[in-house]
């Protein structure tokens, strides 16, 4: 039985609504692309979308037309059809009879989910968090809205759909509302990095009007010179993880930002292979594991997401450093001591004889301040205390 159905929304038009409580991970719908364009030029034409439509069944035409017709001013209905309704990134755009009929709110309560090829020709939407019977399904129609002020969507959205959004961030206001759109010009500055682009300039969106939508150019994206190094992807990561969250933005983003920190962290550790900083082991099972919880409450415990992330996150500890870490984190054997700088000062430090070649210790402390003492200090602490040595 289907856990939604269609009727009018208090926002105008029809909107799709849950029929009872709905649960964050479940799927809601299930939709196949009906046509696809890519563009030939910076807008999508008239015959393209004519040629598109031809191919169509008939009852398909028929559903085609009766999707919302937006409120642009194209000149042909078709047209004005496909863009009120088509998903897309870059030159590529796609259209879901059944999808088309879910309103828009830029903190929504349901994702699409492309599917594990990520090809856009089966899709669902996949509640996010817990939707309650009678109450909307809402989907965010721009994945770069998470990047942008609360101006910049109102405008795009009434130069482009004619309607003002209602949604939590969109109704803040005074301070609420300026540290709001400050966090999304900071998620605009490291998400875009982190997927290996220069952020945008999306200030023409300020100004945006109905009178200007169609002459206004669309975003171009360029790629970073450089790529980010391992500390800046983990330090950027984790800060888009707090942004997120301070956004209630609790979907897949979320779930690959905590990931992607503790990848880049883990990489790190693998590129200094002769020491093991055990706090940084201890922060990338962390964020593995708050990863994985995230993804399990979005995609479910068998949504393909998931699986995938639980089986990266296997492989992270099957890596010598992360295994000899935890094992050692783990160990009952493990025995702390203190170590003497050569100011003087005392730290808390553990052991772990990480390469058998080693004739020397790394006593790491849990402030991550390493002190490396001699084979003969290292034998000594190693025999008086029971630390377990990593295999
Ligand atoms: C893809 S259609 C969504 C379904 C549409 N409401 C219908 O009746 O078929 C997009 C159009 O829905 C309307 N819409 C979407 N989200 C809305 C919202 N949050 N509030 C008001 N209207 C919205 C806009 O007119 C927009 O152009």
């Amino acid at each position: 039985m289907e856990v939604y159905e269609g009727r009018p929304s208090p926002g105008g038009g029809n909107g799709v609504f849950a029929k009872k409580d709905i649960k964050p991970g479940t799927t809601i719908m299930k939709d196949q692309m009906v046509m696809q364009i890519t563009k030939s030029g910076p807008q999508h034409t008239d015959d393209e979308v004519r040629h598109a439509f031809n191919q169509l069944r008939p009852d398909q035409q028929a559903q085609f037309l009766a999707l919302h017709e937006g409120s642009r001013t194209f000149k042909t209905r078709l047209l004005r059809i496909y863009k009120a309704n088509a998903f897309g990134h870059g030159n590529v755009s796609h259209i879901y009879l059944d999808i088309s009929r879910i309103n828009h709110a830029c903190v929504p309560n349901a994702e699409l989910d492309l599917g594990p090829d990520d090809t856009s020709a089966s899709v669902t939407v996949v509640a996010i968090r817990p939707i309650l019977r009678d109450e909307e399904v809402l989907i965010c129609y721009n994945p770069m809205f998470s990047s942008m002020t609360a101006q910049q969507r109102g405008n795009l959205l009434r130069a482009y759909y004619g309607f003002a959004c209602s949604c939590t961030s969109c109704l803040l206001q005074g301070h609420r509302r300026m540290l709001s759109d400050a966090r999304r010009r900071l998620i605009k500055a490291v998400m875009f990095p982190l997927h290996g682009n220069i952020p945008p300039d999306f200030d023409q969106f300020n100004t945006l009007t109905v009178a200007n939508a169609e002459t206004t150019p669309g975003v171009a994206s360029r790629d970073l010179a450089v790529p980010l190094s391992h500390s800046t992807h983990c330090g950027y990561s984790l800060l888009l993880t707090q942004l997120l969250e301070a956004e209630n933005m609790e979907g897949v983003d979320l779930a690959s930002a905590y990931f992607g920190a503790a990848s880049s962290l883990m990489s790190q550790m693998v590129a200094m292979d002769d020491i093991i900083v055990l706090q940084s082991a201890k922060n990338v099972k962390c964020w593995s594991e708050k990863s994985i919880e995230i993804m399990t409450k979005v995609r479910g415990r068998n949504g393909h997401a998931t699986v995938l992330l639980r089986e990266q996150w296997e492989n992270m500890q099957s890596q010598p450093q992360l295994y000899a870490a935890l094992e050692f984190l783990g160990s009952e054997n493990c025995s702390r001591f203190r170590v003497q700088q050569r100011d003087g000062t005392m730290h808390e430090a553990f052991a772990l004889w990480h390469r058998s070649d080693a004739n020397q210790l790394c006593a790491l402390t849990e402030s991550t301040c390493i002190a490396v003492l001699s084979g003969t200090v290292s034998r000594s602490l190693l025999n008086q205390r029971k630390v377990k040595l990593a295999p």
